[in-house]
C-alpha cells in the first residue's frame, strides 16, 4: 500500500481500525498507534452495538453510527446488516429528516459526499475526480435537494439523502461501497430560514431556474457519465417541476433511476398486488384515487395504469379508473394548474352533478368511491375517520396506503386505519410500523417505502449490464415481489417485512436481470443471471491488505 499510516487510519475504506493484525501493523507502521489488544471483526460489531445502545434518542444512535460509517466502512455495514429492521429507521427515514433539517448544525464530515455548486461549473469535472480518487463509481445517489422527503426545500443539506440511500443500497442489495458516490447539486434555496442562517453551509441564494438549472444539471450528467461510462445514475428528491422533466429527458439515454417515481410506483404496486391477493379481488375491477398527485403520486398512478392495461384493460377503460385529488380537490382538465404529469389523469366536470363541490378529498372519496386510496400529499392527518367509513361503507377490504414521509407528515396511523374499518382495511405506510392489536388479530403492516425495491433494481441492472432501465424492468421489479407475503395468515401483511430485506432485493435483482437479458439490452454477455448478480455483491468483511 502506498499510504502513510496516518493515510490509513482516515480512511474509512482501508481503516481496521482494532483489528489489524500484528504484522499488518507492523508492515504498515501502524504498531503503537491502536490499543495493543488486536480485535476480530465480531468483536467490535459486539463492543459497537453495545455502545449504540447507551444512546437514547434515534438522533444520537444515527449519529453514532454514522460516527462509524465515518470512520470504518466494513464495520459500519457488518454491524448494519445485523440489524438491518432495527437500523432502518435510524440510519434512513424517519431519523435522516431530522440530521437534513439540522444539517449545517451537526456538522462534523462530509461523508465522502460531492458538493457540486451551480456558481462553480468550472471545477466539476476536477471534483468528481478527486471524490472518485480512483474508485470505479458505478452508482451515484444525485440530490439537489428541493423537494426532501415531505419536508420540502434544504439546498445543501440535502445531501444527507444521497448518503442515507446508498448506505440503504450496501445494506439491503449488497452494493460496494467503495463503488458509490453520494451527490448534491446545489442550485440555491429558497427556504428562508436557511438564507438568513449564518451556520448554513450551503450557497445563500435563491434557487436558480430554467435554462440556467438544467445546464448545470446536464453538465452533471454529461461529466459523471464520462468519468465513469458503467453508471448507475439515482435521482432523488428533486422538487416537483423539475423530477419528471429530468426522468424523461435522460431515461431513454443513460442508466437512470429516478426514485420518487418510479421506485415509488413499484413499491405501492407491489403493496396493492399483495393486498388483492389478500382480498381475492381483481386488480381490473379498481377504482384508483391519488391524494396528492405530485412526483410521486403522479408516478405511482402511471404505474398502476401501466398494470392496469397489462391485466387487460384498454387504456380508455383503464384511464377511467383513475382520479388525481390535489390541493385544489378533484382534478379537472379545464383547470390551467395542471403539471403534465396530471393532465392525462384528470376528468371532465361533466362526468358529475356536483363538481363545483368536489374541492376536498371528503367530497370525491363520497362521490367517486375509490377502491383503493393512496396519500402523498404530506399533508398528515388528511385520511380522516368520516373519509375511511365513508370509503369502506362501499367496499369490502379496502386498500388506503397513507405513504406521505416523514412520521409526522403520514396521511394517517396505521392503527386508526384497523380501527376504523373495523379490521378491514388494507394497509401499508411510508414509515415502519408497529403491528395492530385488534379483536384478538394482530394486523401486521407492510412498508411501502421504496427502500424495498430500489436496492435489488439498481443491483440487478447494474449486473446485467443493462443499457437503459426500462418499462419491462420495472414491471418485473414490482411482480418479483408478489408471492412472498401468504395471504392466507390472518393479518397478514401486504409487503414482505423489512427483516426479509436482504433476501427479496435478491429477489428483485434477479428478476430486473432477468428481464434486461430477455430483452437483449444487456452491453456484455450474460449466460448465468443469478451468477452474475451474485458476484457484484460486497460483503462486509476485512481483506487483506498489501
Ligand atoms: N413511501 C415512499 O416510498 C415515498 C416515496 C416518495 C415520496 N413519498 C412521500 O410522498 C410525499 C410527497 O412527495 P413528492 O415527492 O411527491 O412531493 P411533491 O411536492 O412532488 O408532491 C406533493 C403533492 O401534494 C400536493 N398537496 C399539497 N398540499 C395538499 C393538500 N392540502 N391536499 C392535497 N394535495 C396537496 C402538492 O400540490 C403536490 O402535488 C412526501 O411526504 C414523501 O415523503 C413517499
Ligand atoms: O426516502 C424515503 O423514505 C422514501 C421516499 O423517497 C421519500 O421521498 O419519502
Ligand atoms: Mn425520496
Amino acid at each position: 500500500m502506498k499510504e502513510t499510516a496516518q493515510q490509513i487510519l482516515n480512511d474509512p475504506f482501508l481503516n481496521k481500525g482494532t483489528a489489524f493484525t500484528k504484522a499488518e501493523r507492523a508492515q504498515f507502521g501502524l504498531t503503537g498507534m491502536l490499543p495493543p489488544h488486536v480485535q476480530t471483526l465480531a468483536d467490535q460489531v459486539k463492543q459497537a452495538y453495545a455502545q449504540y445502545q447507551t444512546e437514547t434518542t434515534m438522533l444520537e444512535q444515527r449519529i453514532f453510527l454514522m460516527t462509524l460509517f465515518n470512520e470504518n466502512r466494513v464495520l459500519f455495514y457488518k454491524l448494519f446488516s445485523q440489524h438491518v429492521a432495527e437500523f432502518m429507521p435510524v440510519v434512513y427515514d424517519p431519523t435522516i429528516a431530522d440530521t437534513i433539517e439540522n444539517y449545517s448544525a451537526l456538522y462534523v464530515n462530509p461523508q465522502n459526499a460531492v458538493f457540486l455548486s451551480i456558481d462553480d461549473l468550472d471545477s466539476m469535472k476536477t471534483t468528481l475526480t478527486n471524490a472518485a480518487d480512483g474508485r470505479e463509481i458505478k452508482l451515484i445517489v444525485v440530490t439537489d435537494g428541493e423537494g426532501i422527503l415531505g419536508i420540502g426545500d434544504w439546498g445543501t443539506q440535502g445531501v444527507d439523502i444521497s448518503v442515507g440511500k446508498l448506505m440503504v443500497y450496501t445494506a439491503a442489495a449488497g452494493i460496494d461501497p467503495s463503488q458509490v458516490l453520494p451527490v448534491v447539486l446545489d442550485a440555491g434555496t429558497n427556504r428562508d430560514s436557511l438564507l438568513n442562517d449564518d451556520l448554513y453551509l450551503g450557497n445563500r441564494h435563491e434557487r436558480v431556474r430554467g435554462d440556467r438549472y438544467y445546464d448545470f444539471v446536464d453538465q452533471f450528467v454529461q461529466t459523471a457519465e464520462a468519468l465513469f461510462p458503467n453508471l448507475y445514475l439515482h435521482f432523488e428528491d428533486f422538487g416537483r417541476s423539475n423530477a419528471a422533466n429530468l426522468l424523461n429527458k435522460y431515461k431513454d439515454q443513460i442508466v437512470t433511476f429516478n426514485d420518487d417515481i418510479q421506485g415509488t410506483g413499484i413499491i405501492t404496486l407491489a403493496g396493492i398486488m399483495g393486498a388483492l391477493n389478500i382480498s381475492g379481488a381483481k386488480m381490473t375491477d379498481q377504482v384508483y384515487m391519488s391524494f396528492g398527485a405530485g412526483t410521486a403520486g403522479a408516478g405511482i398512478t402511471h404505474r398502476i395504469f401501466e398494470e392496469m392495461q397489462q391485466a387487460g384493460l384498454s387504456e380508455q377503460e383503464a384511464r377511467s379508473r383513475f382520479y388525481m385529488v390535489d390541493k385544489q380537490g378533484l382534478l379537472f382538465d379545464d383547470d390551467p394548474e395542471l403539471t403534465p404529469e396530471q393532465k392525462p389523469f384528470a376528468r371532465k366536470r361533466s362526468e358529475f352533478a356536483n363538481a363545483a363541490e368536489l374541492t376536498t378529498l371528503e367530497a370525491a372519496v363520497k362521490a367517486i368511491h375509490p377502491t383503493i386510496l393512496v396519500g402523498t400529499s404530506t399533508q398528515p392527518g388528511t385520511f380522516t375517520e368520516s373519509i375511511v367509513k365513508e370509503m369502506a361503507a362501499h367496499t369490502e377490504r379496502p386498500i388506503i396506503f397513507p405513504l406521505s414521509n416523514p412520521t409526522k407528515l403520514a396521511e394517517a396511523t396505521a392503527e386508526d386505519l384497523i380501527k376504523w374499518t373495523d379490521g378491514q382495511a388494507l394497509v401499508a405506510t411510508g414509515i415502519p410500523a408497529a403491528p395492530v392489536d385488534y379483536h384478538g388479530v394482530t394486523y401486521e403492516i407492510g412498508q411501502a417505502n421504496n427502500a424495498l425495491v430500489y436496492p435489488g433494481l439498481g443491483l440487478g441492472t447494474i449486473a446485467s449490464t443493462a443499457k437503459v432501465l426500462n418499462d419491462e424492468m420495472i414491471s418485473a421489479a414490482a411482480h418479483s415481489l408478489g408471492g412472498i407475503v401468504d395471504p392466507t395468515e390472518v393479518g397478514a401483511a401486504v409487503l414482505p417485512p423489512v427483516t426479509q430485506l436482504e433476501v427479496f432485493s435478491q429477489t428483485v435483482a434477479n428478476a430486473v436481470a432477468e428481464s434486461a437479458v430477455k430483452q437483449g439490452i444487456n452491453k456484455e454477455p450474460i449466460t448465468d443471471i443469478k451468477q452474475a448478480v451474485a458476484h457484484l455483491k460486497w460483503v462486509p468483511e476485512y481483506k487483506t491488505v498489501q
